[in-house]
């Protein structure tokens, strides 16, 4: 529980600002029923219900894009309607649901509940009486939505920005290993879904060593680019690059099997063969490939691929070693 808090942002907003909502709203209700108000104690109710509904679902299943315009949206109805039935201390609940609009949801989304909840609540004769106070309340809301809108516009760029510097390798530009978990996880599921196939390849520059050794650390960078430049200039664009560790890399093909990933790796070593070469010397790849097996789990999968690839390093490097099954023995794919 802690760890999905911790690594889903919108998750964890959505489960605070429930929590905040039961804290906030409990004792209204109840002070309603008390005070034979039973209309609106009953609407304060429906909005802690629905808003425990709402992250219940988050929390189920993940859909939390989904599960956040529920809540603004039962956010704002629940104002527009205690603004009809109660009086103008209705009105006041407007604000905070305001900014949580912004904060839960994307532009479009927000600007349009928000509008309409300031439209629905501007239009209650009973909480906003005479136009003077009807125009103040929607020039007071409308403020509140644009600081909002602005606030929560920079926060969700930054909060993008630093998400890709995380899961980015600066030198390379391609995703690091915190990202290469999250995009298997993801491919995993969807291959699962669709029956489609799905294939990784895991390579390592041979000899690297002996390229940082005789020309210095910024000639070996100057390889790790070059290489990444080749395979981004043989994969297709739904391929997924990932630098995985100081030399190795690693590629995840959607859609590719056996056959594929055989051709796609023997394209890429041939590749880097012709294409790369620190100071006349050549610079080769050994290649693991495995495809995935369902069922496997990911580091399963991938310790398949890495134990294929140290297999092409030790049959002589600058070839690729396919293992298709659980167990070896390993096909050679060259
Ligand atoms: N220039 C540079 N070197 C790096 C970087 N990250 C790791 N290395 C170096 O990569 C080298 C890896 O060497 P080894 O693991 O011995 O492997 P190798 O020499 O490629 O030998 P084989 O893999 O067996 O073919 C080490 O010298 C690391 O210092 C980096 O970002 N830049």
């Amino acid at each position: 529980m802690k760890e999905r808090i911790r690594s889903d942002f919108h998750l964890a907003l959505i489960t605070l600002f429930a929590a905040i909502t039961a804290l906030g709203v409990t004792p209204f209700a109840i002070r309603r029923f008390l005070q034979g108000q039973p209309l609106t104690g009953i609407v304060d109710l429906a909005i802690l219900l629905c808003i425990g509904a709402g992250a219940a679902y988050a929390w189920r299943t993940g859909r939390t894009a989904g599960a956040a315009t529920f809540l603004a949206a039962t956010y704002s109805i629940g104002c527009v309607a205690v603004a009809h039935i109660a009086d103008f201390s209705g009105v006041l609940w407007v604000y905070p649901v305001l900014v949580a609009n912004f904060l839960l949801n994307g532009r479009a989304t927000s600007l349009l509940i928000s509008t309409l909840a300031i439209v629905g609540i501007a239009l209650s004769d009973t909480a906003l009486p005479g136009l003077s106070t009807k125009l103040a309340f929607v020039a007071t809301a409308t403020v509140v939505s644009l600081f909002s809108f602005v606030f929560a516009s920079r926060a969700q760029m930054q909060r993008l920005q630093l998400e890709a510097i995380a899961l980015r390798d600066p030198l390379t530009g391609a995703s690091n290993r915190r990202g290469m978990e999250v995009e298997l996880r993801i491919a995993m599921t969807a291959s699962l879904r669709s029956g489609q196939p799905l294939g990784l390849l895991v390579f390592d520059i041979d000899h690297f060593k002996s390229i940082n050794d005789d020309f210095g650390h910024e000639a070996g960078d100057e390889v790790l680019v070059r290489v990444a430049d080749v395979v981004r200039a043989n994969t297709r664009t739904d391929d997924r690059f990932f630098r995985t560790g100081g030399e190795e890399f690693s590629v995840l093909l959607p859609g590719a099997g056996v056959d594929a990933l055989r051709e796609v790796a023997g394209k890429l070593r041939q590749a880097v063969e012709r294409e790369v070469a620190c100071r006349g010397r050549p610079v080769t790849i050994s290649i693991g490939a495995a495809p995935f097996l369902p069922g496997e789990s990911a580091s399963d999968w991938l310790a398949r691929a890495d134990g294929a690839m140290y297999e092409a390093k030790h049959a002589g490097r600058n070839r690729t070693v396919l293992r298709e099954g659980a167990q070896p023995p390993a096909q050679r794919a060259t």
